[in-house]
């Protein structure tokens, strides 16, 4: 049987992938060595990436064809308002971050221009594009997390983290919403899925600048 769609152009990202895996954030995240200020600069900006992601799942959401769509995205807006909730307030606590430089965080100019780009997406262009899109946000986590979980010291202060995107249920979210995306390429036409593939490889680059940018502690020029 042909390549599914999903599947030809997660093997399009391949050089994105290996280049996100071998990620000296990610390299030192797994051997508990990355320097807290890169941690604390990744998830203050996730916080802010989280809330924007939430808002853009929820526009896919009301925008989806079926059911299963309306629930699947809705469901995801939800955790990821949770999981800035839980997970990152108890970062803040471990790692030192106050109440007041978490909320008076501005988004770097990573942050800002994949969140931007997302709900750019959400604006003008199609469900499928959208989905396409998002997909990333969830196979690429879930790919860093079963491929850092084995190689993780133990103990290791970014355990949590670790183990929140290796959760087989967090693996089964990504099926589901990969799923969707086959679904919706299936019914459009050659030139639709074309965009959904530059879609989802935008997507993935914004992933790698992300952890890039926390690596650097990115700010803006001006
Ligand atoms: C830059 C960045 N990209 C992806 C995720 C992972 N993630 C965030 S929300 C969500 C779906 C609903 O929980 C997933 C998988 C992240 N945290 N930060």
């Amino acid at each position: 049987m042909a390549m599914g769609f999903c599947d030809q152009i997660w093997a399009d990202v391949a050089p994105l992938r290996q280049a996100i895996l071998a990620h000296p954030f990610l390299t030192a995240l797994a051997d508990g060595t990355l320097p807290r200020d890169s941690f604390q600069h990744y998830i203050v900006q996730d916080s802010l990436y989280l809330a924007e992601y939430a808002r853009t799942l929820a526009i896919a959401a009301a925008r989806a064809p079926s059911a299963a769509g309306r629930l699947e995205f809705s469901d995801g807006a939800k955790v990821a308002v949770q999981v800035e909730e839980a997970l990152h307030q108890a970062f803040f606590a471990q790692f030192g971050v106050s109440a007041t430089t978490a909320q008076g965080a501005e988004p770097t100019p990573s942050c800002l221009g994949y969140t931007s780009y997302l709900a750019s997406l959400a604006a003008t262009r199609s469900y499928e594009e959208l989905v396409a899109g998002i997909l990333p946000c969830f196979w690429v986590y879930w790919e860093v997390g079963c491929a850092i979980k084995p190689r993780a010291v133990s103990p290791n202060p970014y355990a949590p983290w670790i183990e929140t995107y290796a959760d087989p249920g967090f693996g089964a979210a990504t099926d589901r919403v990969r799923a969707l995306v086959d679904e919706a390429a299936a019914a459009t036409t050659p030139a639709v899925r074309d965009a959904m593939a530059r879609a989802f490889r935008n997507a993935t680059r914004y992933e790698w600048m992300f952890w890039d940018s926390a690596w650097r502690l990115e700010s803006w020029p001006v």
